[in-house]
């Protein structure tokens, strides 16, 4: 059973369609990553996922139960971290847990979940006092309340600093460890190759692309790049480097040779050719098309 199912989920606002036709599967146990740029309906979806708001048209399947059939239990078998949270600033971070276990009918211990989250030493303090990346994490032991089936995280990395986002990811994988599957939406993309098993590339409340990042690099026929460092690279090594399935370009620059392929696993196969030319590889490295590429390729901006 899919974590998320929509079958084409549509929700419109007078002559503005937040989200067109929506066809998504999230798989049980995996991190799936769901991004596009402001405004592409990733909130929207959200909303319709956790029935805050109904669908226009199309279907949702959530946790296999559909959210409007009874929304009270899928909340409890759901953590959300939403896009704008608010916290009480006199309230200490443990009280706010409370709060939040009580909420849920929950029996967790406020101390794990502060744990969980790195706050610890930071539990007795009231929230006022917290950095946006402590508020951020604090949020997220909210969402882990009742040990959720399925994390749904709204923009998690917004506003983080690369130690808030590093820790961020750390909790995402734990949780995600122990059978969690995290949904989470993003337009933040560096973060998104790092953590997510899968992706899905929304634009303009459509879904133009979906599938794991290095798939999506392939179909998007961005060539990866090999650096190759030799002692001379003689026209024959182009030739044969040339000839190898997936090469799209060869350069020569001195003696480093950028090959540009569309298959990295034939990498072997274009240093042998290197070799078998007679030349002596010293060192190489690789450049992948960064999630950007991808991102831009799909999304067409
Ligand atoms: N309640 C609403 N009434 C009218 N239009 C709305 C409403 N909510 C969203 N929209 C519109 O639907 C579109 C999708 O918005 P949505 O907030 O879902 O995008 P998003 O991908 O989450 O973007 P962001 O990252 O900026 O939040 C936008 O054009 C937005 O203006």
């Amino acid at each position: 059973m899919p974590a998320i199912e929509t079958t084409a989920l549509t929700k419109v606002y007078g002559d503005v369609t937040a989200v067109d036709g929506l066809d998504l599967t999230v798989r049980a146990g995996e991190i799936f990553g769901f991004l596009g740029p402001n405004g592409a309906g990733k909130s929207t979806t959200i909303a319709l996922l956790m029935d805050y708001i109904k669908p226009s048209h199309g279907e949702v399947k959530v946790l296999g139960s559909d959210p409007q059939a009874d929304v009270r239990a899928l909340h409890n078998r759901i953590g959300i971290l939403p896009d704008r949270f608010s916290l009480y600033d006199r309230l200490t971070g443990e009280a706010h847990l409370d709060y939040a276990i009580d909420a849920k009918g929950a029996a967790d211990d406020p101390k794990t979940l502060l744990s969980q989250v790195g706050l610890t030493e930071a539990g007795d303090q009231r929230t006022g006092k917290y950095s946006h990346g402590m508020q951020q994490r604090l949020a997220l032991a909210m969402a882990l309340v009742g040990d959720p089936e399925l994390l749904i995280l709204d923009e998690p990395f917004t506003g983080l600093d690369p130690n808030g986002a590093k820790k961020v990811r750390e909790i995402v994988y734990n949780v995600n460890e122990q059978g969690t599957t995290v949904f989470f939406s993003s337009h933040v993309l560096g973060q998104v190759a790092l953590v997510c098993d899968r992706v899905g590339i929304l634009n303009g409340g459509q879904l133009v692309a979906e599938g794991a990042v290095s798939d999506l690099r392939t179909e998007a026929g961005i060539p990866d790049e090999l650096i190759i460092e030799t002692t001379g690279v003689p026209d024959d090594a182009i030739t044969a480097v040339e000839s190898v399935d997936g090469v799209v370009d060869v350069e020569r620059d001195n003696e480093t040779l950028v090959v540009s392929t569309l298959r990295m696993d034939n990498r072997r196969r274009i240093l042998r050719a290197i070799e078998e030319a007679g030349t002596t590889i010293e060192t190489f490295s690789l450049r992948e098309a960064s999630v950007e590429e991808i991102f831009t390729t799909y999304a067409g901006e």
